[in-house]
């Protein structure tokens, strides 16, 4: 998939994978977590999304990487802020309160960025890539993240020949695949997904089902 899809996307608002409210999943198994009050907090491709916003009303300073600076520059805007930007080598990185987002390429995260993070929160981030693409963010990610770090993952999983993606259907043993030669994987909840996505069924998907997992380095 190529960057310019998303920065088009973001251009033309066709940007139906952002939701105006927190995840549920997220409020509800988060706090289950147990981590620790004022770490850091990984989001890999993380639009504009309000889940950030809520894991720092959590107490969370919150670390984000994504490709379209129409979706960094809203995602300040929305929240009547006025980020600092400076130049991070590939990156220009926008800073205001707890949030430090990235703006460029995941691919291009260094270690040094998330070396504090205590978690990740992929939420329509590994399901956003195709398989290629997907293996080699599984395997980025695995390798800048420190070894105690978990991931809190949220996955969509339908029949493949209704639609093609993204989002990508991405069943329990494709998460295996990409991650559990390193991961433990822990599903948290799979649930019925369609009524939720009204934007699913209109593109023709008659059976969704919603996971969330945690994935611990063993
Ligand atoms: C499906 S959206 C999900 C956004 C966010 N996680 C959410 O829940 O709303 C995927 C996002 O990834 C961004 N993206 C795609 N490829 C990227 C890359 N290589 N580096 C950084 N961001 C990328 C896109 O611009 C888009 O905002």
């Amino acid at each position: 998939m190529e960057k310019a899809f998303w920065t088009e996307r973001w251009k033309r608002r066709d940007i139906g994978f952002h939701q105006p409210h927190v995840h549920e999943q997220l409020t509800r198994f988060w706090p289950t977590l147990n981590l620790p009050v004022a770490s850091a907090v990984f989001v890999p491709l993380a639009g504009k999304s309000c889940d950030m916003v809520w894991l720092a009303t959590q107490g969370h300073r919150v670390i984000g990487v994504e490709l379209s600076d129409v979706a960094v520059r809203e995602f300040f805007k929305d929240g009547g802020q006025t980020p600092e930007i400076r130049s991070e080598g590939p990156f220009d990185l926008y800073s205001a309160g707890p949030f430090n987002l990235y703006r460029g390429d995941f691919f291009e995260t260094s270690p040094d960025m998330v070396r504090d993070t205590v978690a990740v929160y992929d939420r329509a981030a590994l399901i956003a890539l195709p398989t290629d693409l997907r293996e080699r963010y599984a395997k980025k990610l695995a390798s800048i993240i420190p070894s105690s770090a978990i991931i809190f993952l949220v996955a969509l999983e339908y029949p493949e020949h209704e639609m093609s993606g993204p989002p990508f259907s991405v069943p329990r043993a494709e998460v295996e695949r990409l991650y559990g030669d390193t991961f433990d994987i822990q599903v948290l909840e799979a649930r019925d997904g369609l009524d939720a996505s009204g934007n699913l069924r209109r593109r023709g998907v008659s059976a969704l089902q919603e996971t969330a997992y945690v994935l611990r380095r063993r």
